[in-house]
């Protein structure tokens, strides 16, 4: 989520059209935050899916072969235990054309369609992936919605500087300062 709320405040454009598609829900729900207000919010949803391409939570994940496994020419043997790097392979250009790019928009749903189903994997794959992925994205939802409608986000670290740490999950290894800038009705204009 933190990782979020930098880009967020680093891209105002995005975080513009974030918080007007927050506004729009809000004033045709009433000015009511609830569950289907937040299933709603699809750009804010991309948002979330590109912060956690670039920065996956689990950036590497592990499998024990169960059989012995062909790979075009490599014979991987059973009891092999293969570690599988998300974050390179959501940097991948070849699935991710300008991969360093902040673009929420590779989420729509016509830019899925054609993608390699495991081109994207933040919540891994297969029987044993997340089971929390819903709610996870519900929460992060409700919580960047909230901010984005009562604070105006600008960067004081920025990404490109930020040392990630790679131990077990993925986070920034040093301070990733985020100015929080309160809306003031009068002054609530983008
Ligand atoms: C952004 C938030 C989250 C991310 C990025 C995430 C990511 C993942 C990933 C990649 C795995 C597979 C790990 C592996 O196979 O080695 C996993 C498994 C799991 N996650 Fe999450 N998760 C998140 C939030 C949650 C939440 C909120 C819950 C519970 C409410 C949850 C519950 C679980 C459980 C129980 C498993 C193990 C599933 C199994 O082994 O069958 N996760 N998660």
């Amino acid at each position: 989520m933190c990782f979020t709320l930098a880009l967020l405040a680093e891209h105002r454009d995005i975080q513009i059209r974030v918080r007007n598609e927050i506004r729009t829900a809000l004033q045709n729900n009433g000015n009511k935050f609830t569950v289907e207000l937040l299933q709603d919010l699809t750009y804010l949803e991309r948002c979330i899916k590109e912060s956690l391409r670039l920065y996956p939570t689990n950036f590497m994940i592990s499998r024990i072969i169960e059989k012995d496994l062909k790979l075009n020419l490599f014979l991987i043997p059973a009891g092999t235990n293969v570690c599988f790097n998300i974050y390179a392979t959501h940097r991948n250009c070849y699935f991710w054309p300008n991969p360093e790019v902040f673009d929420p928009d590779r989420f729509l749903p016509e830019m899925i369609q054609n993608r390699h189903p495991y081109s994207y994997l933040p919540f891994c794959a297969g029987p044993r992936n997340c089971i929390g992925q819903e709610f996870a994205m519900l929460k992060m939802k409700a919580i960047i919605a909230l901010v984005i409608q009562h604070f105006y986000l600008e960067p004081i670290d920025y990404l490109k500087d930020v040392r990630l740490n790679v131990n077990f999950i993925l986070r920034p290894s040093s301070s990733l300062r985020v100015k929080f800038t309160p809306i003031c009705k009068t002054n609530a204009s983008s």
